[in-house]
């Protein structure tokens, strides 16, 4: 591994590289890149950098989703966002996904991954974020069967339920499932549903957990250092 790095030593303190190298998802950034990596050691053909960013509803996912593609150039696929979308389509699958959203539940995993799979192929990035899924560990034994990848990253955004259920409710976009009955149902599916899918992650090493309370700013000053971490190793490695 350090042989990799010898040439820059020269620029970065040695501590400095040592805790990077040690940080999970560096890691797996290192592998992404030595995996496909050319003659000149700059990745050629690259696979896209697959984010899943989960948290309960109302947590800020789409909040911070939507800052971390201005600056860090990602692509931002929200799962919810593309399942109303095709619920407001002359799609045969709209009624279906209008009934599980307005109950809280999960709309079944070969219609989500089909939308994802859509719009990862045309996406303008290859960095992407996939914000609210996978929602259960159907969905995400589903998504890495059918896409045939797993996430190099996993943010996690933590949220005492009393903060989401307020922000929820201060949403005001007219969603049919932000009434406290639907909430009630998003948060035991969440708990009951999403958060194994997080702890698989977790002993995978690729979860980032961030507190997602504070202000917006705040938030996004803890998302900002683990992607400026990745920046600064990717940029090392493409010397
Ligand atoms: N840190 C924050 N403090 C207060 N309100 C927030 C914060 N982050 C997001 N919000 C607001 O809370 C609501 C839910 O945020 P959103 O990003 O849609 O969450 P999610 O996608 O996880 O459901 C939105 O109205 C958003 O503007
Ligand atoms: O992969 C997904 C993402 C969303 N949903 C449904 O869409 C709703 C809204 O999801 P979204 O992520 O937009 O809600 P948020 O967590 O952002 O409030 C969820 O409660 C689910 O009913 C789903 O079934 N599968
Ligand atoms: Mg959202």
């Amino acid at each position: 591994m350090w042989r990799r790095f010898a040439h820059l030593s020269l620029s970065i303190s040695r501590t400095k590289l040592q805790s990077l190298v040690r940080d999970p998802t560096v890691l797996k950034l290192i592998n992404t890149f030595s995996s496909d990596a050319g003659n000149d050691g700059v990745a050629s053909s690259r696979k896209p950098f697959i984010t899943f960013v989960l948290g309960g509803p109302g947590s800020g996912k789409g909040t911070q989703c939507e800052k971390i593609a201005s600056i860090f150039g990602f692509a931002h696929l929200s799962a919810g966002e593309l399942l109303r979308e095709e619920m407001s389509s002359p799609s045969e699958n709209g009624e279906l996904i209008r009934n599980v959203i307005k109950e809280g539940k999960i709309v079944p995993s070969a219609i989500t991954i089909s939308l994802i799979k859509r719009a990862i192929n045309s996406a303008t990035s290859d960095k992407i974020l996939i914000d609210g899924f996978p929602r259960s560990e159907e969905n995400r034994i589903a998504f890495e069967k059918i896409i045939g990848v797993e996430p190099d990253l996993v943010i996690f955004f933590e949220c005492p339920e009393e903060e989401m259920v307020k922000r929820i409710l201060g949403r005001n976009q007219g969603r049919i499932d932000d009434n406290m009955e639907t909430i009630r149902k998003r948060l035991k599916v969440f708990e009951d549903l999403n958060m194994p899918v997080v702890e698989h992650y977790s002993s995978k090493g690729k979860v980032h957990k961030i507190t997602a309370t504070g202000t917006v700013d705040e938030i996004f000053e803890r998302v900002r250092q683990v992607f400026a971490s990745l920046r600064y190793l990717k940029a090392c490695l493409s010397f």
